[in-house]
């Protein structure tokens, strides 16, 4: 599904962020990506939605080399991926519904099909009761369940995450990790950065290990 060969990035011509990757995440795979502050896991996941191009190397996703793809193209590319975000970039002044619903607006999906999709997400992640509230009504747990259904509303094949548990407390972060799970169950692949190594020891997944931009460890589930 994912897979860098020989992937380098530097920033400004000089900065080497990530060097010399070479990986192969398959489909239906649920994979940590973990490493210091400032190892490259943000690069890395940034090189994926194709928010940063690599300096060198090739990535393929689903099969494609994403480096080769027109810029017209890049919108539907996007749209196989859902991404989360640590602080949820969600938007205060819409409800809960409209926050879930904004990736389908965007794309002009019709609007009783859209309802229909962002309650299936919402009620995935808990939330279909709070469809009405505003985000500041919700706990930090809940407004990243919220960023989660966002992310999974249009069902994409691909879930990114970027310490999606990072203000959360420990049970909370399990809560919010164990519903990755429930989407790679039923087939999503799924990546997450994440600094919580106590956490991701407990869940047995497979882990990528980035030291200074390099990848130093990948080791398969226990
Ligand atoms: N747009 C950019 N321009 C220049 N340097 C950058 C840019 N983005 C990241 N970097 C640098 O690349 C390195 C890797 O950063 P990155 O954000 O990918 O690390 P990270 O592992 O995600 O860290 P953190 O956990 O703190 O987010 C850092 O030294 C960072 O300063």
């Amino acid at each position: 599904m994912i897979e860098f060969q020989h992937v380098g990035k530097r920033y400004g011509g000089r900065f080497e962020a990530l060097a010399n990757l070479d990986f192969h995440v398959r489909r239906g795979e649920m994979v940590f990506l973990t490493g210091h502050s400032g190892a490259g896991k943000s690069s890395l996941l940034r090189l994926i939605m194709r928010l940063e191009r690599p300096s060198r190397g090739r990535i393929l996703v689903a099969g494609h080399d994403i480096d080769r793809l027109h810029p017209s193209q890049v919108p539907f590319y996007r749209r196989q991926i859902g991404v989360v975000f640590q602080d949820h970039q969600l938007l205060y002044d819409r409800s809960i519904f409209h926050n879930v619903a904004l990736p389908l607006e965007i794309q002009g999906v019709e609007p009783r099909e859209g309802a229909r999709r962002v309650r299936a997400a919402l009620d995935k992640v808990g939330l279909l009761h709070r469809e009405k509230a505003l985000p500041i009504e919700l706990s930090g747990g809940e407004q990243q369940r919220v960023g989660i259904a966002r992310a999974v509303v249009n069902k994409p094949a691909l879930l990114l995450a970027d310490e999606p548990t990072g203000n959360l407390d420990p049970q909370l972060s399990a809560d919010i990790m164990a519903l990755f799970e429930d989407f790679n169950r039923i087939g999503t692949t799924v990546m997450i950065a994440s600094h919580d190594l106590a956490l991701i020891a407990r869940l047995r997944h497979r882990t990528l290990r980035l030291r200074e931009g390099r990848l130093v460890g990948d080791q398969e589930a226990a």
